[in-house]
């Protein structure tokens, strides 16, 4: 990924010209004082150039020890898995590789150091013993203090650059991964409070894969104790001959265990920034991700058989950005870099603590050891207690200290991390696979027939009945209307033919088939759905509609057409953007960006300035969006069910339209002008339409079903009229009053 400076290293000129064309931001000279806009990747970050410098820590407590293992033993199969996973993806094996050669190096380290401590111990007490020092051996120490400190910055370095591109790759297989799971994933399943849950985890920010960070932190326990274990070695080596020494090294070997303890610490650095992209095929990727999350847009998505479509989709975005399709906060972790001066910086940053200011440290320890190894030198006498001093000193080279945290502690961390590897297997082994084994099909292009038997109906989770004793035939190409008052059970119907759920007790018969020996993707296929409670997709309107046939979505004139059809063609057309019109507030997502001030600053007033001089520099939009009214809102998902009835030289259209309240929210025009055009598809489409109000439409329907929590009454409306029943009550009632 490149990391572009775009306003510190160019001259103020050529700076100032590249930035307001490159980002079309109105940077003044004066702001590019105050604001540094630097590009990585796909991401423009302005940052105020205010320094902030404390830190926030916090503690979280963590599971017992015993509980921690019988988790990640419990677990251990999905890690194998993982494992096996990590390994197929290209560059991962080599990256991997190096990374774990990278820290065994960087766990020799120390002991091969402390080697050398030895020497420096025996050269006192040579120095005690005959008052002489030899100088060649105290040089050769400080040289390899030295190269040991060099060497491990820069395997910390090579360990960063190393583990970054391994967890991009890693990330993006991930992502392709479970999106396609959740895309296809079921009403009931996607539903359910922990599959939201784990989705949410595993789209959110994260600072590294879930796989990195259990590599990370076991490759950091183990490679701890191979620190500890050479330790332990060298000394026992280097001090065989002094028993009560080795006593104190064994204790101190016995204190590392103890800091065990078994809590992590989590650092917010807060700075005041914003970063954008307005990259479009990252917009679209975050907008589809929501579109999969959001339980709303369920239906839709299982009813218009989307789930495929949407995850090629998701994949083509991903694929053409590449592996820069990364969230800001994951492109804020690869900002540190090597320089000399971070070397220097790190080398003067251990004065301090050779002064006693923060003890404990392995560097300042080995400066220490040189320091009192002088001191012998000057004072003679006073070396017994500098040698007590320098044994003591060994004590704290146990702190495992080359990397941020200490390993030890990360114990409970990994057992945390395990599980969720389950979860995310979870996810991706739950796609309902049921429909493929059977090969059974629907003729597309042609009405179908339905035939329902049905003694109860309930709701997965759910005790109550949502209706009882249904049984009806609907002949291919009639209109069939399902009435009823509120809650009798007319939607339920249509999510059944649908089969977002699946019936307990009863069957649908189509075409004479059992539904359920249908394959599912035929059955989606060869419909056509309006839910009553509709969801549109974060995308833009042309979108909306061309996802009523996958096919076409790309097909301009199909998108007009069905636009037409359902009424929606004249608003869209008076809208600024047209088709292009990206709906209510998921327009946001079009400019995708960050405010990156931590979360627990309090916010002063000189922060926020400096939030707004970040977002005026950067041309940051504020959320204008267009908001349709309810009445628009329908008709473009009345439009978006008709893309799929409209022929096309190459597919059939589909069989069977279904409508469930259709015309809630449409003005009397609108209504009569949909019902008009609904009639003329009657006989080369299945038609069926849920309402708990009269229409024309009722009145001219080749069936009735009159629903009250079970089928009252079934027949024309003049049979039914004839009949004198509760459907001729409410109809006169209500002709009375409005029609
Ligand atoms: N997801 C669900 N889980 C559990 N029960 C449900 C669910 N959806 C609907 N029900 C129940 O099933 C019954 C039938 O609901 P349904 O939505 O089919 O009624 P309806 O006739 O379409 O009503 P309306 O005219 O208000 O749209 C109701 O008692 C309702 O409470």
């Amino acid at each position: 990924m490149r990391i572009e400076h775009v306003s510190d290293f160019l001259p103020p000129s050529e700076k100032e010209r590249r930035m307001s064309t490159r980002s079309q931001s109105n940077l003044q000279p004066e702001d590019a004082r105050r604001v540094k806009h630097t590009r990585i990747g796909i991401w423009d970050i302005y940052e105020a150039r205010r320094p902030w410098h404390s830190r926030l820590q916090i503690r979280i407590p963590s599971l017992s020890i015993l509980e921690t293992y019988a988790q990640m033993l419990q677990d251990m199969p999905y890690v194998v898995r993982m494992l096996k996973d990590m390994y197929s993806i290209p560059r991962c094996f080599i990256l991997i590789s190096a990374y774990l050669v990278v820290e065994l190096l960087g766990a020799l380290i120390p002991a091969f150091s402390l080697w050398h401590t030895g020497q420096l111990l025996r050269l006192v007490e040579t120095a005690m013993e005959t008052r002489t020092v030899d100088m060649s051996v105290l040089v050769d120490v400080a040289a390899v203090y030295l190269a040991c400190t060099i060497t491990m910055r820069l395997l910390k370095y090579a360990r960063s650059r190393i583990i970054r591109p391994a967890d991009t790759s890693i990330r993006r297989v991930n992502t392709e991964r479970v999106f396609h799971s959740l895309a296809c994933l079921d009403v009931p399943t996607h539903g359910r409070t922990h599959t939201l849950d784990l989705i949410n985890s595993r789209l959110g920010d994260s600072h590294l894969t879930l796989q990195c960070e259990i590599v990370e932190m076991s490759t950091n326990i183990t490679m701890a104790i191979v620190r500890l274990l050479s330790q332990l070695l060298v000394l026992v080596t280097v001090l065989r001959e002094q028993q009560d020494v080795i006593i104190v090294v064994i204790l101190s070997f016995s204190q590392s265990i103890l800091n065990w303890d078994g809590t992590q610490t989590v650092t917010v650095r807060p700075l005041v920034r914003a970063a954008k992209t307005t990259n479009k095929d990252f917009s679209r990727m975050r907008a589809l991700e929501r579109l999969v999350v959001d339980h709303r847009c369920r239906k839709e998505l299982v009813g218009g058989n989307l789930g495929e479509c949407i995850a090629a989709q998701f994949c083509e975005s991903s694929r053409r950005i590449g592996d820069d399709a990364v969230d800001f906060s994951e492109v804020e972790q690869i900002h540190s870099c090597l320089n000399v001066a971070s070397i220097l910086r790190e080398m003067i940053h251990m004065l301090p603590q050779v002064l006693g200011i923060d003890p404990g440290v392995e560097e300042a320890d080995q400066v220490n050891q040189i320091l009192f190894a002088l001191r012998v030198m000057q004072e003679p006498m006073s070396a017994p207690l500098y040698f007590v001093s320098l044994i003591l000193m060994y004590q704290a080279s146990f702190t495992p200290s080359p990397f941020p945290e200490s390993p030890f502690r990360q114990h409970s961390s990994l057992a945390g991390k395990i599980p969720s590897i389950r979860a995310m297997y979870d996810i991706v082994d739950k796609v309902r696979s049921d429909g493929s084994r059977w090969h059974k099909t629907i003729p597309r292009g042609q009405a179908v027939s339905q035939e329902w038997h049905f003694y109860r109906v309930q709701y997965p989770d759910s005790e109550k009945c949502a209706f009882r004793n249904v049984s009806f035939k609907v002949e291919a190409g009639q209109l069939c209307v399902i009435m009823g008052v509120n809650g009798s059970g007319k939607s339920t119907i249509l999510k059944l033919i649908s089969r977002l759920y699946d019936p307990t007790d009863g069957t649908i018969l189509i075409n004479d088939q059992d539904i359920k020996t249908l394959k599912l993707a035929d059955l989606w296929d060869a419909m056509s759905i309006l839910f009553q409670d509709y969801s549109h997709f974060p995308v833009s309107i042309r979108e909306n509609i061309g996802f009523g046939n996958p096919a076409f979505a790309n097909d301009d004139e199909k998108i007009h057409e069905a636009a037409r059809l359902g009424g929606a063609e004249e608003f869209i057309d008076d809208l600024p953007d047209g088709f292009d019109t990206w709906i209510d507030d998921h327009v946001q997502y079009r400019d995708n960006y960050y405010n990156n001030i931590g979360p627990f600053m309090p916010l002063d007033s000189e922060c926020l300035d400096d939030l707004s001089l970040v977002h005026r520099v950067g041309n940051f939009r504020n959320n204008s969006y267009i908001s349709l009214s309810g009445g628009q809102m329908q008709r473009l998902a009345v439009s978006r069910t008709l893309m799929r009835s409209l022929p096309t030289e190459t597919e059939p259209s589909t069989g069977m339209l279904l409508f469930d309240e259709p015309s809630a929210s449409l003005d009397p025009t609108a209504e009569h002008t949909l019902f008009e055009r609904l009639q003329k598809l009657r006989g080369s489409k299945t038609l069926i339409f849920s309402t708990h109000r009269f229409a024309k439409l009722t009145r001219h329907a080749d069936l009735i079903l009159y629903m009250d929590g079970s089928l009252q009454e079934q027949g024309t409306h003049d049979e039914l009229m004839k009949k004198g029943g509760e459907y001729a009550r409410i109809w006169n009632l209500q002709a009375k009053d409005f029609l």
